[in-house]
């Protein structure tokens, strides 16, 4: 396990990578707001011209919400170093985050995510493009597995730190048309040890129709198991 830890730590599949860490414990929100000069990097969480109306509509919502203090935007890189106040260095490899591997704008997830603290709750504003297709004109089943565990995970993250996925489980229930805006809402249930509850929905821009409901059980990386293993 603890090799595990000090492989995956390496490679960058954690979604905990995006937080900072110090003795102290997780500080995402403050790693964040380093984050949003991270580099010149460009932020995806912010609008581009190929977001619909609703899309727009929703965006600006939650960043209106975000001026009174309830929500945040949670800014948005295309590699998970660039998220890390505390980024390994990269050597040669070029990784990309498996959200954000397309370089064209709207033809993958575009996607803004705002995090509610006082909620424990994460929203993803989500527009999948054609190039994630499953069903003719709908969107591939595992591209809404992917979003719903990217929210859940991001949501885990910022009640407790590094994370990983432990368990995901999905009813789809009525299909997501392709160039659609829907809209991610997930919630952290309950913390039981090393062990956080979440569970999320998928639902139309307007709530008209839920697409599709998860749980997820997400499992908080022991830090020192993690620092001794890169011994
Ligand atoms: C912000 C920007 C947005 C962007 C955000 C972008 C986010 C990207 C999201 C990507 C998310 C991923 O893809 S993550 C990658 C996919 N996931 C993985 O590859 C994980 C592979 N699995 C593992 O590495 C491991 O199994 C771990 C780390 C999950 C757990 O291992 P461990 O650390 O040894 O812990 P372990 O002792 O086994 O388990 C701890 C406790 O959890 C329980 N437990 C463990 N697994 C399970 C399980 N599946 N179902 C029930 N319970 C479980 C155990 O019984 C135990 O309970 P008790 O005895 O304490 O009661």
């Amino acid at each position: 396990m603890l090799r595990l830890c000090s492989r995956l730590l390496r490679g960058g599949a954690v979604i905990g990578h995006l937080t900072s860490w110090s003795h102290t414990g997780p500080s995402p929100l403050r790693c964040f707001s380093v984050s949003h000069s991270c580099h010149g990097h460009r932020d995806y969480s912010l609008p581009n011209a190929t977001w619909s109306r609703h899309t727009q509509e929703l965006y600006r919502k939650y960043e209106e919400l975000s001026k009174i203090g309830a929500w945040r935007r949670i800014p948005s890189y295309n590699s998970s170093v660039h998220h890390m106040a505390d980024a390994p260095p990269r050597g040669s490899r070029v990784t990309r985050l498996f959200t954000r591997n397309l370089d064209q704008d709207g033809v993958g997830f575009e996607y803004s995510m705002f995090y509610n603290v006082a909620e424990k709750r994460m929203i993803c504003i989500f527009q999948p493009g054609d190039y994630l297709e499953g069903p003719p004109g709908y969107t591939h089943g595992g591209c809404i597995a992917t979003i719903l565990d990217s929210t859940l995970g991001a949501g885990a993250m910022y009640i407790c730190g590094k994370v990983m996925t432990a368990n995901l489980n999905i009813n789809y229930l009525n299909p997501v048309p392709l160039g659609s805006t829907v809209i991610v809402d997930c919630h952290v249930e309950k913390v039981e040890g090393r062990k956080v509850y979440t569970r999320g929905q998928v639902r139309s821009h307007d709530d008209q129709i839920l697409h599709t409901e998860a749980t997820g059980l997400f499992i908080k990386l022991n830090m020192r198991e993690v620092d001794h293993s890169t011994d």
